[in-house]
């Protein structure tokens, strides 16, 4: 639905303090990241026409359509008792990645009352969308080359926020509804850096559930090895084109992960992988290698999964099966093959 961008943000609780907020949200700046070549103020945001693209863990997107021509996506992120310095720090952290693999965060906005992110927006939608979006009616399925092109990327862009910051940066939130395409088609990674901020309290809605690492449902701390582990679901959904939790027909919601152990345990491999892949020639060995590099990540015990820097070279390698290429100088790819993943147990008929 369309709606004046100001307009959404006053509504409900809003409206009471209305005169308030405009006062207020005026004294404050947007803050711009260096390289952005976007012009505008918090004015044209206001006046944007913008549409709810929906509402995530931290709050609602909007697409934003300013009257220069520009459209950006805006972050509008719940209430958060988070301090202005923290908040800034962070966004200085995060606002600072250049990287081909992860959006920019273009700008912010901090006020006691409002906490706005601005991104750049991606008209393809997110890969959630392209992997799940009409399934089973008239569609044109995602391709392997450009799944393979959304792996190596997203390795690319988290490998490259987990050495930002000294090492110490940590994404929090790998799932199919923060990677988009970037213009090469491959991999970009959105999103990045909101749990440290605001670790939401809430149990987490189902959509988010199936990449939580087990160690973080427990302790409700994200780290680098728990990025590791949402990457490696993400990889098992673009081999099944299943949600990370998918229900089976009845009450029952499956997970992803437990769910292609069991297959794999007790099925031929060839059952786990989705039947849109099953139409492209020559592709079996490559699918194989993905579901291995997939269930290395998501390792029950953190410290048992590749380090990301690593998974970037797996997910590498498998597209050089095909290619022929060469592998890179002299790479010590690690190898990793869980049991009941040899190669010829997976006959695709
Ligand atoms: N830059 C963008 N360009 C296009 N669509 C976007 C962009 N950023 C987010 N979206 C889409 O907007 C919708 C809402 O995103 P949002 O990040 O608020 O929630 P989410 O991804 O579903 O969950 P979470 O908050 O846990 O990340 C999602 O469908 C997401 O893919």
């Amino acid at each position: 639905m369309e709606m004046g961008f100001l307009q959404s943000l006053i509504r409900k609780k809003y409206l009471k303090r209305k005169r308030l907020l405009e006062a207020k949200i005026r004294v404050s700046r947007l803050v711009f990241f260096e390289g952005c070549n976007l012009a505008f103020d918090l004015e044209d945001l206001l006046r944007a026409s913008a549409e709810v693209l929906g509402k995530g863990t931290f709050g609602t997107t909007y697409k934003a359509a300013l009257e220069d021509a520009n459209t950006v996506v805006v972050k509008r992120l719940k209430e958060t008792t988070v301090a202005r310095r923290e908040f800034e720090q962070q966004m200085e952290a995060v606002g600072n990645i250049r990287h081909e693999n992860v959006t920019a965060l273009r700008a912010y906005y901090y006020s006691k009352e409002e906490k706005l992110m601005v991104y750049d927006y991606y008209d393809h939608g997110s890969v959630s969308a392209m992997l799940h979006t009409k399934r089973g009616e008239d569609r044109t399925p995602l391709d392997w080359e450009t799944r393979l092109g959304i792996a190596i990327g997203a390795a690319r862009g988290i490998a490259h926020i987990h050495k930002s910051n000294g090492g110490k940066l940590v994404h929090g939130n790998i799932k199919a509804s923060n990677i988009f395409l970037n213009s090469q088609r491959y991999g970009c990674v959105s999103d990045l850096g909101l749990t440290t901020l605001m670790s939401p309290m809430a149990p987490p809605v189902m959509r988010t559930a199936g990449y939580r690492a087990p160690e973080v449902t427990d302790t409700r701390k994200a780290s680098q090895a728990s990025d590791v582990y949402g990457f490696g679901v993400l990889l098992l959904e673009l081999l099944t084109g299943k949600s990370p939790t998918h229900a089976t027909g009845g009450d029952e919601v499956v997970h992803l992960v437990r769910w292609v152990h069991s297959v794999v345990r007790e099925e031929w491999t060839a059952e786990v992988f989705d039947v849109e892949l099953l139409r492209y020639p020559n592709i079996e060995e490559e699918m194989v290698e993905m579901l291995q590099i997939g269930m290395a990540c998501v390792a029950r015990i953190p410290d048992q999964r590749p380090k990301m820097v690593d998974v970037v070279r797996m997910v590498e390698g498998v597209k050089r099966i095909n290619t022929g290429r060469p592998s890179s100088e002299g790479s010590t790819t690690p190898t990793v093959t869980p049991p009941g993943l040899e190669i010829g147990s997976s006959s695709v008929s």
